[in-house]
């Protein structure tokens, strides 16, 4: 057998070696000069010329980019009422950082074991975001595994039910399944409760929506849009290196594939995000690389509205169960990237520090190297919780609001496109959600609190 890939086998060709200086590029960065990947190498590395990370110089960089922040968009911290609502773990394409897959055939009728995953149904969707809209949340975040069974409509459906060979397409008619997830279009508009802001369809989704069609990712979009996508969330986007792309997720699409559809879904008008998930086995100069891809990106389509750095998470996935890896990023890795990303990206106006990833300490800290967003209330949590991440599933606006004032910033709730703002004064509780449809500033309990509160009958 062979023996599988380690840490220590991977050589990239990229490296993190440059002709530039630490300190020129960290002048350039406070004179706000356009950075090159030569200078986001140097500050990432705090300097090629040593090993490691010089806490020193970590810190100069760290308060560049906290002065950035302050002069890009104040002292705001924005945050955003929302669910997230994941229909399928149903996946085959064994990305190895993810452990919220589980193998699609594991949820045919006829499997001999019955799956640890899920799939929702249109009407199970509608339900769930009814009753979080009911709480007063603004928007639903949804991203899935590519179940096979998943078409973009009926239309799409039929081409792949006349597919002279499904497999090759990654199909399998609804019919072999417990529950079908339905196609896209009828997920969309079921989510789509009261005008609540729908976001959702990765470029990896909407690659798996035109299977077996020539439909351009125009076409795939605009559909979703007239079905009721409001934004696309832009993950699927690892490291848009293919070098590291080849080693971490060699079934999904190239970097290319992720900018054609991003692009493609900013021609069609939606808004949306990117990310970046680090710490796993890229090095600075791929990190650098990604960024000027983003950017470059963001000057073709103005549409990215924030940026989200997503540290890896790594006890239960397969790059660390199988050793090619270690673990995921130090904290000082972590302060960069947000520094970085901010002084890098001089034309997203957010970058987004992540509970999920960070936890609330390191989180709040975040927001002073840069970061000027906070994420959301989620309600639900399924893909680094599954990976073994341990921040929960849930923070309430109270939380938002102690959390934000203890740093000395102004809490501030927000809608997904940022286009609707309300400051909330600190001084006037209680706290709780105004901008969704069904928002009248009730806080937001988590399920376990709302039946706490419910009298049990009498038995
Ligand atoms: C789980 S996928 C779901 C949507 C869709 N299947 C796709 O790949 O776009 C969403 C994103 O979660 C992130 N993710 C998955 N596993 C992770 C992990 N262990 N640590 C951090 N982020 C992770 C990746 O960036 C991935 O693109
Ligand atoms: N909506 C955001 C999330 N949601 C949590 C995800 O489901 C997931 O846990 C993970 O982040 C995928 O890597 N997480 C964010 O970091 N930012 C969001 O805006
Ligand atoms: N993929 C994650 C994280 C994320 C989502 C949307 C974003 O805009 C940014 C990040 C999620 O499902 O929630
Ligand atoms: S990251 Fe997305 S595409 Fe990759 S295995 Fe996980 S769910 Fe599937």
């Amino acid at each position: 057998m062979e023996r599988p890939v380690t840490e220590a086998d991977l050589t990239f060709d990229h490296v993190p070696e440059t002709d530039q200086s630490f300190e020129n590029a960290l002048a350039k960065a406070r004179d706000g000069d356009r950075l090159t990947v030569d200078d986001a190498i140097e500050l990432f590395t705090t300097g090629t010329d040593g090993e490691g990370i010089d806490r020193k110089r970590k810190d100069r960089v760290l308060e560049a980019a906290d002065h950035r922040r302050a002069e890009q968009v104040g002292e705001e911290v924005t945050f955003v009422a929302n669910l997230n609502n994941n229909v399928t773990t149903a996946c085959n394409v064994g990305c190895l950082f993810c452990n919220f897959k589980d193998a699609a055939h594991t949820f045919e009728s006829e499997a001999e074991i019955e799956t640890a995953g899920f799939t929702k149904t249109p009407a199970e969707s509608r339900e769930i975001v009814a009753d979080a809209v009911d709480r007063g949340i603004y928007e639903v975040t949804s991203v899935s595994g590519l179940h096979p069974a998943f078409a973009l409509d009926d239309e799409h459906r039929d081409i792949l039910d006349d597919h002279p060979n499904p497999k090759a397409v990654n199909y399998k008619p609804p019919e072999r399944y417990d529950t079908s997830p339905g196609t896209y279009t009828e997920q969309v508009s079921a989510m789509s409760v009261d005008g609540v802001h729908v976001h959702s369809m990765t470029p990896e989704e909407a690659y798996h929506a035109r299977r077996g069609t020539d439909w351009s990712y125009e076409e795939v979009y605009r559909r979703l849009q007239d079905a009721g996508l409001d934004t696309v969330p832009g993950t699927a986007a690892e490291i848009l290196v293919e070098e590291v792309r080849e080693v971490i997720c060699p079934g999904k699409i190239s970097t290319d594939g992720w900018l054609e559809a991003m692009e493609a879904a900013a021609n069609v008008g939606l808004g949306m995000t990117a990310t970046i998930m680090y710490g796993h086995v890229e090095n600075e100069a791929h990190r650098a690389m990604h960024l000027q891809r983003i950017r470059d990106l963001q000057d073709r389509t103005g549409n990215i509205t924030e940026f989200v750095p997503l540290s890896f998470i790594h006890q239960n996935t397969p790059l660390f169960e199988h050793d090619v890896v270690s673990g995921g990023a130090s904290r000082h890795e972590d302060e960069l990237m947000i520094a970085v990303s901010r002084l890098f990206l001089d034309n997203i106006d957010h970058i987004q520090a992540s509970w999920v990833k960070y936890g609330d300490e390191q989180g709040l800290k975040m927001l002073s190297c840069g970061a000027d967003d906070y994420m959301g209330t989620i309600l639900s949590e399924e893909i680094t919780k599954r990976a073994g991440g341990g921040y929960g599933e849930f923070r309430s606006f109270a939380d938002y609001v102690e959390m934000i004032s203890s740093i000395g910033r102004v809490p501030v709730e927000r809608s997904t496109d940022y286009e609707t703002r309300r400051v909330i004064d600190p001084d006037e509780p209680p706290f709780g959600p105004r901008l969704g449809p069904k928002a009248d500033g009730t806080p937001l309990l988590t399920t376990e609190e709302r039946d706490a509160r419910v009298t049990p009958a009498d038995d």
